[in-house]
């Protein structure tokens, strides 16, 4: 059976666990804290980040958006994530999904750079992240309008992304202004929060054992 490290709060792993639910592809969840010494993280990606599918025979797959390529390419008699029949289609969801996989990097950024002693925070460091993360939200709002997923009105990889990303937020940024500012936006959150798969997915944040900023 296919394997999955996956950490409580991450909105990669989440990712790959929507969308391998929304498949119905079994898989053994292995929850790990990728920051403490004792994860197994680094013996399945030099990289030392999950999420990591670990396969039947072994090999691992690493990167979440090559993980959701992976498994799109492999099980092909299963739900797809991308239209097959509309290149521009699938294209556009991908570019979905690198606006909302940054405004995840960026997130992470600040979430750690908050975590540094007094003094030691780069005030301009932080300006820069939420600058990112402001920027790509409101493309995702511009890009959803009312619709209710992104790509031909079929739910699909650019809501897997953009659905991680805003379910972040309310674990990690409760108090950012996202859903006033884009009340579209936050009802689109809130009807892919109905999904079977995102209920069995709700982030949860996780204590870190070892110091590492
Ligand atoms: N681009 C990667 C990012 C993955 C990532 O940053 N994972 C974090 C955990 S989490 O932020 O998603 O919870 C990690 O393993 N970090 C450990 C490290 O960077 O050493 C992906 O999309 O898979």
């Amino acid at each position: 059976m296919l394997r999955l490290i996956s950490a409580t709060p991450s909105p990669y792993a989440r990712k790959v666990r929507i969308a391998l639910t929304e498949k119905r592809i079994p898989f053994e969840l292995l929850t790990e804290v990728p920051w403490d010494s004792t994860t197994q993280t680094p013996q399945y990606n030099p990289l030392e980040k999950l999420p990591v599918l670990i396969l039947d025979n072994g090999k691992s797959v690493y990167e979440s958006h090559y993980i959701l390529e992976f498994i799109e390419a492999k099980y092909t008699d299963v739900m797809q994530l991308l239209p097959r029949n509309d290149v521009d289609g699938a294209l556009f969801a991908k570019q979905v999904e690198v606006v909302a996989d940054g405004i995840c990097d960026a997130l992470v950024l600040l979430f750690f750079e908050q975590q540094r002693e007094d003094g030691k925070r780069s005030e301009e460091w932080m300006a820069r992240q939420r600058r990112k993360v402001d920027g790509g939200l409101k493309a995702l709002a511009a890009w959803i309008g009312d619709k209710k997923f992104f790509v031909n009105d079929t739910f699909g990889l650019a809501d897997i992304a953009a659905g991680s990303v805003l379910g972040y937020l309310k674990v990690r940024f409760p108090e950012h202004s996202w859903r006033e500012t884009y009340p579209h936006l936050a009802r689109y959150s809130e009807d892919l929060e109905e999904r079977q798969s995102f209920k069995d997915t709700v982030p949860r944040p996780q204590t870190i054992s070892d110091k590492i900023v």
